[in-house]
């Protein structure tokens, strides 16, 4: 199925209320809406006639016996039918109307989510956006949708009433008193309802967190014997919301005999009025009949009505939540004139000082040029801001001051989607999604044959231990990646960043994870990737370092120190020091 774009945008004008700024998007599906909204007026005409042919088959045919009944019976039957297919059409209508807006939404929303640069994701819960691109995005599609829906069954208390008053005035009068009287006990139960349908949400997310947290963290909650604490918490979210859903409960329980017994009130004051008009000769029994009919059609809209304001108080905060992330601008963009220069390799950092966006300083005046095609390791302590190199090198972030630049080319000038595939990544963590070996190892280059994803896998080392699954590359790893081993996974997202075959490559601390042999042989094999290709190593092993053909030693943000690995081992004790505090790992 092709995949349509949407067709209007959200207004980015933030000045305006939530319902305007959302008009463009109703007003390119209007044709849908207008025409479900005109379906379902023409249905409540049809509706309203119906009544009406009861009083005159009563009139007519039984009381003065000057008609047929049989006609009236026919057309009573017809005029249902008749309602029953505009109705299938109306409503037919107004969900596709729905899910089409809903659908805009969604796509509007994601695609400026996939914009954002990652420190907004450093900002946001992840679990909160899940809320704000399902439930909020069901209130506002709601409202769009079925709010002007039930306008136009409001109407029908419109039409009824014209309808009643030419039939017989001063009873048209008194089957409408208990209706403003409905009409204002429905708003006044929404009002009462609102605080704690709220409540219900608001927990519901809750306890979708602590289920997502479960169900992610399911390897250490179980490592930790912590089944019966997570369980706890469970409960007691559970418990939350059936306290808050027994509340609805109750203000419902309270409510709706109220709205439900009225229209019976109505239905004795007509009866005893129009009673005494028919003894006195001033009206029919047809006409009771109908007007019956009447009270209790038009009931329905007038509590439609309350419900309709606590969906728009929904939908407006709903709205408000969707406009946040929209109105949040992408600072990592393309500028002006993106520059894509010619292919080389050479990497600088120019007195770059980087801090996150939670205020930690990561890089202080850091210096540091890595020309085409060599290869260096970078070594330091712990947060001495080793990754944060990479991550600036592929401009995940902008630096504060100074400038990084890629073949010459100040990042924040580069074309961002030229820049990312010069800059290849492969993390300590990597990612895997749950598709097939082959579809993980392709993520970069979709269109990549089999023989070529097989060359990247053999020469990042994965290629054997591939083979021996039962589907071999078509093997589809779970969630994450979580059916490999922390090792193999590395392999995989090496062989996805060699197969892009980027002039950059930076490796953090890519293969951590993999035991020492293996590593040997991916060396081996990277060794030969390395040549001509920039290459930047984050390394904690000495194995990982010798592959590199100059050290820089970080400490505090900054390089302290620069040279072969022999020159800063016998000049520069700091490296010693820090070679020696990873001891463990230089196996
Ligand atoms: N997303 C982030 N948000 C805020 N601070 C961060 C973020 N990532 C890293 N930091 C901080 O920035 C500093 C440098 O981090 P960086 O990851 O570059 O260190 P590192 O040298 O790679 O450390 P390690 O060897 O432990 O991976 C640390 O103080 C770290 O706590």
């Amino acid at each position: 199925m092709s995949r349509r774009a949407p067709k209007a945008s959200i207004d980015p004008d933030a000045g305006k209320g939530w319902l305007r700024r959302a008009l463009p998007l109703v007003k390119a599906h209007r044709g849908l809406l207008i025409t479900s909204l005109a379906l379902s007026f023409v249905g409540l005409i049809v509706q309203v006639q119906i009544p009406n042919l009861v009083r005159l088959g009563i009139d007519e045919a039984i009381v003065e016996r000057s008609a047929q009944l049989s006609p009236y019976v026919w057309g009573i039957v017809g005029l249902a039918l008749l309602q029953g297919l505009i109705n299938y059409l109306a409503r037919l209508y107004l969900l596709r109307t729905a899910y089409e807006l809903e659908y805009d939404l969604r796509n509007i929303l994601y695609t400026h989510m996939m914009r954002m640069p990652f420190a907004f994701y450093d900002r946001v819960q992840s679990g909160e956006l899940m809320s704000r691109s399902g439930s909020d995005i069901r209130a506002v599609q709601m409202y769009l949708s079925f709010g002007p829906s039930i306008l136009v069954q409001c109407l029908i208390a419109v039409v009824a009433f014209g309808l009643m008053l030419s039939i017989n005035v001063p009873l048209a009068i008194v089957a409408m008193v208990t209706m403003p009287v409905i009409g204002v006990l429905g708003v006044s139960m929404r009002k009462a309802i609102f605080p704690v349908s709220w409540l219900i949400q608001a927990r519901l997310a809750r306890l979708a967190t602590v289920v997502d947290e479960n169900i992610q963290g399911v390897r250490i909650v179980k490592a930790f014997a912590a089944e019966g604490r997570q369980l706890r918490t469970l409960a007691e979210s559970a418990d939350r919301i059936r306290w808050a859903y027994r509340q609805d409960a109750r203000i419902r329980s309270r409510w709706n005999p109220v709205l439900d017994n009225l229209p019976r009130l109505g239905l004795a004051l007509v009866l005893l009025i129009g009673g005494i008009m028919v003894i006195e000769g001033n009206t029919t029994v047809g006409t009771i009949v109908a007007f019956n009919s009447y009270v209790l059609m038009l009931q329905p809209p007038f509590r439609l009505l309350g419900m309709m304001i606590m969906m728009g108080q929904r939908a407006s905060a709903s709205a408000r939540r969707i406009y946040e992330i929209l109105d949040t601008p992408s600072d990592v963009v393309d500028g002006p004139d993106p520059q894509v220069p010619p292919a080389r390799g050479d990497l600088e950092f120019v007195n770059v000082g980087f801090a996150y966006p939670n205020g930690t300083l990561a890089l202080d005046r850091l210096n540091l040029t890595v020309r085409a095609g060599e290869t260096v390791a970078v070594v330091g302590g712990t947060g001495s801001g080793k990754s944060t190199l990479g991550r600036l090198a592929a401009r995940f972030y902008d630096v504060t001051s100074g400038r990084v630049t890629v073949d010459g080319v100040d990042v924040r000038d580069f074309r961002l989607s030229a820049l990312r595939e010069r800059v290849g990544i492969v993390p300590d963590e990597p990612f895997l999604f749950s598709l097939s070996i082959h579809d993980n190892i392709a993520y970069g280059r979709p269109d990549a044959s089999r023989d070529e994803v097989q060359a990247a896998a053999v020469a990042a080392g994965a290629d054997d231990f591939v083979r021996e699954l039962p589907e071999g590359y078509d093997s589809v790893v779970g969630e994450r990646g979580y059916t490999l081993s922390g090792g193999q996974r590395q392999r995989i997202a090496i062989a996805r960043a060699l197969l892009v075959n980027p002039p950059i490559l930076v490796l953090d601390d890519a293969t951590s994870a993999v035991d020492v042999t293996v590593e040997q042989r991916i060396h081996e094999s990277l060794r030969e990737q390395m040549r001509g290709r920039t290459t930047l190593i984050v390394a904690h092993r000495l194995s990982t370092i010798s592959l590199a053909d100059r050290v820089v030693l970080m400490a505090g943000g900054r390089v302290i120190a620069d040279g072969t690995h022999a020159s800063l081992l016998a000049g520069e004790p700091r490296y010693a020091e820090v070679l020696a505090s990873q001891e463990v790992t230089t196996a």
